[in-house]
């Protein structure tokens, strides 16, 4: 029978393993648009915080930027799965991500339980940006992270806070650059030496070509898979993200259902965990 003492010790060896270690959290997709997901999620993230771990947010949005971009008459254009960003579309990106969808975050997990701040990555130029140069295309206002300067995360953190993070960096001249939020997670993680970078989708992991969940990925077989187009579209940033988050030091990047109810803390709480596990070849 199901024993909810049994249950509730369980978890003690994986409190102990994480107490005080830092989770980033990609946050995005329908996890963070249905209101059932959006309440489990602030639920489990503030949970996270009281058991002594600290949790960072970094936030998506595109869908978002896509609807008010469509309401203002604004095409959204995309090469390889960024947003083309011209000075129109910037101020939108600013107004939605650091502004609409920020706010929203941190009202639900406030309501939940947590203590959230929200942030961009212009304050305290916490993410200074470079124009992301292409061969083929110009981009407009993309950025590429050019450094972290996360001395600003770590007090909120320390001080019992929960910071949600926009992918907004900014150059020296003052100037913002539009940034993948995945990249952004993968650089934050790095910058603090996160214990894990974990992205929340809308798919079980990363799939196979026959559709079926690929529990463990070793990451040089990342480009194979890029390769022979069992990886494609948004799922392309966030293994090449989470290739160079193992390479500069993250423990580990899983890629998990945030469509699914407390898989954020299946994760973290059982020994199986859930969805896809990115690695570093055994030495
Ligand atoms: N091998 C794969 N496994 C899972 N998803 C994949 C794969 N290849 C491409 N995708 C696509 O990537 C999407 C997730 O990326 P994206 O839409 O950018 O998610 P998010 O908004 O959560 O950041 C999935 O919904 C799926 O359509
Ligand atoms: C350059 C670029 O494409 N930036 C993204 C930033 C938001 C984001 O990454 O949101 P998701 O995680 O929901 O895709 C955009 O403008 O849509």
């Amino acid at each position: 029978m199901f024993d909810k003492g049994d249950c509730l010790v369980e978890v003690l060896p994986y409190i102990k393993k994480f107490y005080s270690k830092t989770v980033v959290i990609k946050y995005g997709g329908s996890a963070m648009i249905e209101p059932k997901l959006r309440e489990s999620f602030s639920k489990d993230v503030s949970l996270l915080k009281y058991v002594g771990i600290n949790p960072i947010v970094v936030h998506g949005g595109g869908p978002e930027i896509g609807d008010v971009l469509k309401r203002l008459n604004i095409e959204s254009k995309f090469y390889e799965g960024l947003r083309i960003t011209d000075e129109n579309t910037m101020e939108v990106v600013v107004m939605v991500l650091a502004g609409k969808v920020n706010k929203e975050i941190v009202l639900q997990i406030n309501k939940n339980g947590g203590r959230a701040v929200g942030i961009s990555g212009v304050d305290a130029q916490i993410i200074k940006a470079k124009k992301k140069l292409l061969k083929d295309i110009d981009l407009g206002l993309v950025g590429d992270v050019e450094s972290v300067n996360p001395t600003i995360l770590m007090h909120l953190s320390e001080s019992g806070y929960i910071p949600v993070v926009s992918p907004i960096g900014v150059d020296d001249d003052g100037k913002r650059y539009n940034i993948n939020a995945d990249s952004v997670a993968s650089a934050i993680a790095i910058s603090l030496k996160a214990e894990k970078l974990i992205y929340l989708t809308d798919t079980d992991g990363v799939l196979n070509k026959e559709g079926e969940l690929i529990s463990s990925i070793e990451m040089s077989q990342i480009s194979q898979m890029i390769n022979d187009g069992t990886i494609t579209g948004g799922m392309i940033p966030k293994l090449l993200s989470a290739k160079e988050a193992i390479n500069k030091g993250v423990n580990k990047v899983h890629i998990i259902n945030g469509t699914k109810i407390h898989s954020l803390l299946e994760e973290i709480f059982t020994q199986e965990g859930v969805g896809s596990q990115i690695y570093a070849k055994e030495s």
